[in-house]
């Protein structure tokens, strides 16, 4: 079946599931009775009183408030979910993780179960900071529903497409799509197979399109291109149906018996949505130099300094490089933020080898790093013809100002970790000379 979307970001929408025309109340949020006996009840994704133009929040008329449920008792999966971040000793060295293993057939794990925390900093409880997870898992959720207290999830799939069903309608997110699910909003993910993928939750607040300054009106990421689902209830009664939260860095569940996905209409600016990576109108440095990698953000969570972002979300995509006299791939570089970066598809341009689809690398703050040897030595003797990045490849960072910690996970029992990735750069030759 293909699904219909509403396309726009932060717009205000509103939607109707066409077996109940009319389930939307006129003119009013709270009648006295609600079309078709819905209830209506309103997520604030902002404080009541945010400004107009960032507050967002969203009406649902449903079948049953989401308050009937039992009461919520600490949950027993996903085991390496975390947010304490010391459990390992801080460690400034470059990491590289080869592709994160996805469970073997004849182990079940869904996308809450396979939740894996690789990295972090912040506290739920101060709504402050990031935790960056990749899920890896081969099975459906099943009369369950998750939500984030916590914060904003922003899902990349690199293998495996998922379908998500939210409050608010369903959407299938591909390898080269994103998802973002906004705190408070309940999910299920489908999947059809063995899938595997990054998640970067935020605590501070909502993702936004980055301003664009001097690029003019159009461009990047264009708000017309995300997707939001559209309404689409289902009317179970389905007993011990788990509802999962993540609250202060833990889970939890509770049973209800019905289908938390009964919602027959809505309308509001808080919302899912997803976008399709491949639309992303890449700006770039078109006579010389290479241009700082803001350039290629797709979204971006904002701390409260100017400018700074507690966390953004940047794409390297297929693009032309055509810069002369330039030596194109990244430069080499220190940052006072942290990167950390993962691969869909293909390779990335600033590495040979090593840095692969499903793997992922993190340059804490300071932390030295760029082109590898063979990079270097390919790109500082390249003809500079109009080169195209090739088509099929996409790598993303989340670029932090947060110093992230590994936790145990990410640093051990993954067995992941790269221990040779510094010898990547260790081949570097002196070319100093006394010629210019
Ligand atoms: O480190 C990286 O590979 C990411 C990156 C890419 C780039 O083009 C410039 C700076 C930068 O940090
Ligand atoms: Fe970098």
């Amino acid at each position: 079946m293909t699904l219909k979307y509403l396309n726009g970001f932060g717009s205000e929408f509103s939607s109707e599931d066409p077996r109940r025309p009319g389930a939307l109340p006129e003119g009013q949020n709270n009648p006295q009775r609600c079309p078709y006996g819905l209830y209506a009840e309103q997520l604030s994704g902002t404080a009541f009183t945010a400004p107009r133009h960032e507050n967002r929040r969203s009406w649902f008329y449903r079948i049953r408030p989401s308050v009937i449920h039992k009461p919520f008792k600490k949950s027993t999966r996903a085991k390496f979910l975390t947010h304490n971040w010391d459990e390992q000793e801080p460690d400034p060295n470059q990491s590289r993780w080869l592709p994160f293993d996805i469970p073997p057939a004849k182990e079940q794990v869904d996308f809450v179960n396979g939740l894996h925390t690789v990295c972090g900093a912040g506290d739920p409880r101060a709504r402050h900071g990031v935790a960056i997870h990749v899920y890896l898992c081969n099975r459906s959720m099943d009369r369950s529903a998750f939500y984030d207290s916590d914060g904003d999830l922003l899902i990349v799939p690199q293998q495996g497409v998922l379908k998500i069903t939210t409050e608010f309608g369903k959407m299938e997110v591909a390898p080269n799509e994103i998802a973002v699910i906004q705190l408070g909003m309940r999910f299920a993910v489908h999947v059809d197979g063995p899938s595997r993928g990054y998640i970067l939750e935020v605590f501070d607040g909502h993702f936004k399109l980055p301003d664009l300054g001097p690029i003019g009106a159009n461009g990047l990421a264009n708000p017309r291109d995300f997707s939001t689902p559209v309404a689409h209830y289902e009317d179970l009664e389905i007993p011990d149906f788990r509802i999962i939260s993540k609250y202060q860095g833990a889970l939890f569940e509770a049973s209800q018996g019905h289908s938390p996905f009964d919602v027959v209409a809505w309308h509001g600016n808080y919302v899912p949505y997803k976008y399709d990576l491949s639309k992303f109108m890449v700006i770039n440095a078109v006579a010389y130099d290479h241009c700082d990698p803001s350039i290629f953000t797709v979204l971006t969570c904002p701390s409260t300094k100017p400018g700074v972002a507690i966390a953004d979300f940047v794409i390297f995509p297929p693009r032309w490089s055509v810069q002369e006299h330039t030596f194109r791939p990244p430069y080499y570089h220190r940052n006072c933020m942290s990167e950390f970066m993962g691969l869909i598809l293909g390779s990335y341009e600033a590495k040979e080898g090593g840095f692969l689809p499903g793997g992922a690398s993190l340059h804490s703050v300071m932390t030295p790093h760029g082109p590898d040897d063979t990079c270097f030595k390919i790109a500082s003797n390249a003809d500079l013809q109009p080169q195209k990045i090739a088509v099929g490849t996409q790598a993303f960072m989340f670029e932090s100002c947060l110093s992230m910690a590994i936790t145990r996970w990410g640093a051990e029992t993954c067995q992941k970790l790269d221990a040779k990735y510094y010898e990547c750069w260790q081949k570097l030759p002196k070319l100093f000379s006394d010629k210019i």
